[in-house]
């Protein structure tokens, strides 16, 4: 049952003006000068850690709109709620059209062989889901203080709950012991990680707010420094809230969630871009190819440098790199795995063009696109998955590729989007798995250089020296990741963005502290509510958390007053991997779940024959299932040996083998391939007919 229109209208209309007036007082001068809220048209302050930090989040007018009207719908709610007629009847309340982002849905031309560039028109029943620039998914019940949209504070005994840097000392303390993933496989996590999550940042117009520690700010969950720290010469690490945005479509008033910024598939959104403008800017317009660029004194191709990221440029001309994703440059090691990606689409654009001349530059990077896209859809299922959540999962969440046949099971009625709670706590398990230092190897795969996190980070000088990018590449197939399990290593515990501007408010952050409050920011639910969710016992005291070793349980115990208070992050990782699994229980179930609606819910899913306009021929499709991730590194780097699977380290099990051993994909099977009549791609409007 709903309110009539004009009543809602007008409260709407209302309430507008009233967060107008709101952003009006909170004049930009008026704020630099009391010291408060920064507003800043560009994070201008390339040794700034806290600058640093928000180069890697992301706010866009959209996104902003968007947080805008969800603030909007509150004010409004809240007048409408004062009216005692719809407090006795509790009508529910949906923003009216004219203040729903998501009302004006993209209209889809049937049959689309290529997928769009945002996201949209992947699912002919909603052509929003997957889209750039849509709200996570729920798995579990937010849990807010308000129960709306304020950060958790106060525990199950009214107490504050512990500082999330206490938290980090106490139980998320630095020690690396070497695990059964290469850093390859680790950072491989990072990439993937970058192709379908970024939560919007809150901000002014699009810029995320800088907060200060003395900040007093309802979008500011800064984390003040606790005594006993070595970070005692910061009061705090400043962190801004992610954006707000309706949980639903039809954007009925409800609990605060979070905005991704990106597309939800896996489909190199940060290769290719989630937007068309951005899409345009990183092809070159020839033969289906990306822009590229040479460095003196290297053989290949790298990609273009930009001068708008916030890579910590100490010469002024050594530079970031520009990618789909605005975080591509925030370490080096993630660089040089974006780089063998857009070498692999020029060398299969290449190929194609021998094989079908009369292509045009058009056809020929949509079918390289649609090629790259499957392969890299091949190596996470066949060969990433595997090694993360193990065999006996993969079977039992239907994860397997197939041999030979089509996958038949894809499904409209799944959704999806990635959830809240994988993107803001389990995918999260990547941090606990990186190592403080690198290796540089060289074409045998032998050591010739070592860096640490710090060298690299948001810092392209090594990009361009001493091997550069290849020899960091190579140099992750032998290092192994760290283990999963509560520790940090020191460079991201203790570290983080640290660029000795040591006038800085944060002179360095903690990433399991960020993770904390990142949670409560967004809402989640405390660990006893995702052990319930994932199908074990609740616990009632801390003695019950029997899949956390004895010795972790106590730390917790020492740090939370309730065992219902243990923030999810924290409680996950303390779990012991499951056998086959490099994860505990919690989060292996959670991943495994993402990644199956992943699949069944992805109408362009590789492996996918229920549509002829949009599968490959199974000649193509059993071709593409030969790839690995090793036969891409000796394609695109200069490699003679390497390991069978690039995300385990070599081992007896893994042996280091001849590239010239590996299958290759062959591509004669696309010589002729019927390319379609061309139609229109949607273009995004539907912002058009919004409040401001
Ligand atoms: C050197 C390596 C890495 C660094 C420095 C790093 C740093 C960060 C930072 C600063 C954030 C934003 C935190 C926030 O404000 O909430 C973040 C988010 C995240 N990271 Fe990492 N990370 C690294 C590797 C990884 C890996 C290996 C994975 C997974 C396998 C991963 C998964 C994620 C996820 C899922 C998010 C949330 C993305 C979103 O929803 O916006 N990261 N990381």
């Amino acid at each position: 049952q709903y309110v009539p229109d004009s009543y809602i209208e007008d409260a709407f209309h209302q309430a507008a003006q009233d967060l107008e007036a709101e952003y009006k007082l909170l004049d930009y001068d008026d704020l630099i000068n009391k010291g408060s809220l920064a507003r800043k048209k560009r994070q201008t302050d390339k040794k700034d850690p806290s600058s640093l930090h928000a180069s890697v989040l992301k706010t866009t007018a959209e996104s902003q709109k968007i947080h805008d009207s969800f603030k909007i719908a509150l004010k409004a709610s809240q007048k409408l709620k004062n009216n005692v007629t719809l407090k006795q009847t509790g009508i529910k309340l949906r923003a009216p059209p004219k203040f729903c982002p998501f009302a004006f849905e993209p209209s889809c031309t049937e049959p689309v062989k290529y997928r769009q560039i945002d996201g949209s028109c992947n699912n002919p029943g909603n052509s929003l889901l997957g889209k750039a620039s849509t709200p996570f998914k729920r798995l579990l019940r937010t849990a807010y203080e308000d129960r709306i949209q304020e950060p958790r504070r106060t525990g199950e005994n009214g107490q504050l709950l512990p500082n999330p840097r206490e938290i980090a000392l106490r139980i998320h303390d630095p020690m690396d012991t070497p695990a059964r993933i290469s850093h390859y496989g680790v950072i491989f996590g990072q990439f993937i990680d970058h192709d379908f999550a970024l939560s919007a940042a809150t901000g002014f117009g699009s810029s995320p707010l800088k907060c200060t520690c003395l900040t007093d700010n309802e979008d500011c969950i800064n984390i003040p420094t606790p005594d006993m720290d070595m970070f005692n010469d910061q009061l705090c690490q400043v962190l801004t809230r992610s954006a707000a945005s309706f949980d639903k479509f039809d954007c009925s008033v409800g609990a605060r969630e979070q905005l991704n910024t990106i597309t939800h598939w896996l489909d190199l959104s940060h290769q290719y871009g989630s937007d068309q403008t951005t899409a345009n800017k990183l092809r070159s317009f020839i033969d289906g190819k990306l822009r590229t660029m040479n460095i003196n004194g290297m053989e290949r191709e790298f990609m273009p440098n930009t001068k708008t990221g916030t890579c910590v440029d100490e010469t002024n001309e050594e530079l970031c790199f520009e990618a789909g994703d605005t975080r591509t440059s925030q370490n080096l090691m993630l660089v040089s795995i974006h780089t063998v990606w857009v070498r692999e689409h020029n060398r299969i654009a290449s190929a194609l063009k021998r094989l079908n001349p009369q292509w045009t530059d058009e056809d020929l990077y949509q079918e390289t696109r649609r090629i790259v896209i499957a392969e890299y859809q091949n190596v996470i299922y066949k060969e990433w998955l595997p090694v993360v959540i193990g065999e006996d999962l993969m079977r039992a969440f239907g994860l397997n590729i197939m041999h030979k046949r089509y996958f038949m099971g894809y499904d409209q009625d799944v959704n999806p989007h990635l959830s809240a709670e994988f993107s803001t706590a389990a995918f999260r398990f990547g941090h606990t798995l990186l190592r403080s230092t690198l290796t540089k190897t060289d074409s045998e795969l032998r050591p010739f250089s070592n860096l640490t996190l710090g060298n690299i980070m948001l810092r392209p000088t090594e990009a361009y020296n001493n091997g550069g990018l290849d020899s960091i590449c190579r140099g992750l197939l032998i290092d192994p990741g760290t283990s999963f399990d509560t520790h940090f290593t020191d460079e991201i515990q203790n570290h983080l963005f640290e660029t000795g501007a040591f006038d800085a408010q944060t002179k360095r952050f903690s990433l399991s502290s960020i993770n904390i409050a990142r949670g409560r920011d967004h809402g989640l639910p405390p660990y006893n509510d995702f052990r319930k969710f994932v199908g074990l016992k609740e616990a009632k005291t801390f003695d019950d958390l029997i899949e956390i070793p004895p010795n972790v349980r106590e730390r917790l115990k020492e740090v939370y007053r309730s065992v219902n208070d243990i923030d999810a992050f924290t409680g996950a990782t303390s779990e012991i991997p499951l056998p086959g699994s490099l994860l505990g229980p919690t989060f292996s179930d959670i991943v495994a779940r993402q990644f199956r609606d992943l699949k069944f819910g992805d109408r362009y899913y590789y492996e996918n024959g229920n549509n002829e306009t949009i599968r490959f021929t199974l000649k193509q499709l059993n071709q593409i299932r030969r790839g690995t991730m090793s036969r891409i590194m000796c394609d695109n780097l200069d490699l003679k040996f390497i390991q069978r699977n690039a995300f385990e380290p070599p081992s007896n099990e893994n042996p280091i083998v001849s590239c010239a051993s590996l299958k290759k994909v062959n591509l004669k099977r696309w010589r002729g391939e019927p390319l379609p009549v061309r139609e229109t791609f949607f273009s995004n409007n539907f912002n058009n007919n919004f409040f401001f």
